[in-house]
């Protein structure tokens, strides 16, 4: 199985000013088509690995290779390179309000230089499709529920199609109901070959899906 994320012995910084690690002796591996579940208190330093792990805080001790990318050779005229392979799920759906669910992904490939009406149209119906929202792809977030908002974000972190996706915290603002369904759509997803790494402080969830589980604690992970 080919690794998607490698980490040897890295300190992981909550800041790229701070001197103090957040988390050490950080020890990582993620195979192709896996789900990690990452888990720990508040401000343990989760969201801070996973910067690290795409790019948005820099890797100054220790290895890291993820989706082939070193992340110590990672500047900011590769980022976009590297990003194209990691799809993003955050706790804010960060949608653009004034644009349909449909024109909200069809804005995220023509700046990712879709160009073919043809192909950006049958790219946002198999999106669509994947995350039951098909049915809705005209209507504004606001017409959608909060699980469907979250559906549609990642419908659009799956868009190009990535080896990883992160996902922080993603059920943080749903419902028990709507939180399993957003986690067992993560599922469907790594059944279809892509790596995910979720933070999450639902352990309910974790026993229903059962996936491999990381804690951050006492600055190391566990
Ligand atoms: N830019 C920053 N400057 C200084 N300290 C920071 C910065 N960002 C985060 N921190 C601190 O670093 C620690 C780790 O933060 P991080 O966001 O990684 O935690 P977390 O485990 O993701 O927490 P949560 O569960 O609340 O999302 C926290 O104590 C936080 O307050």
């Amino acid at each position: 199985m080919n690794n998607v994320v490698h980490i040897e012995k890295a300190l992981i910084y909550a800041s790229s000013k701070l001197n103090s690690p957040i988390l050490s002796d950080v020890s990582l591996t993620i195979g192709e088509g896996e789900l990690l579940y990452l888990v720990g208190r508040v401000g343990s330093g989760k969201s801070s690995l996973m910067k690290t792990i795409y790019g948005e805080l820099p890797l100054r001790v220790g290895k890291g290779v993820v989706c082939g990318f070193d992340l110590r050779k990672i500047t900011s005229k590769n980022l976009y390179k590297f990003r194209r392979h990691i799809g993003v799920v955050f706790q804010e759906y960060n949608l653009m309000a004034g644009m349909s669910v449909y024109e909200n992904l069809e804005f995220v490939l023509r700046a990712t230089e879709w160009k073919n009406k043809r192909a950006i149209n049958r790219r946002i119906e198999e999106v669509l499709n994947t995350v039951s929202m098909a049915d809705k792809a005209h209507r504004l977030p606001s017409e959608v529920s909060g699980g469907e908002r979250q559906r549609v974000c990642i419908a659009r972190a799956i868009l190009s199609s990535p080896r990883l996706i992160i996902a922080d915290e993603p059920t943080g603002n749903l419902d028990p109901a709507a939180a399993s369904e957003i986690i067992s759509l993560f599922h469907t997803i790594v059944d279809q070959g892509c790596s995910v790494i979720l933070s999450t402080h639902n352990s309910e969830n974790v026993r229903l899906f059962p996936s491999r589980v990381v804690r951050c604690a006492d600055g190391f992970l566990i």
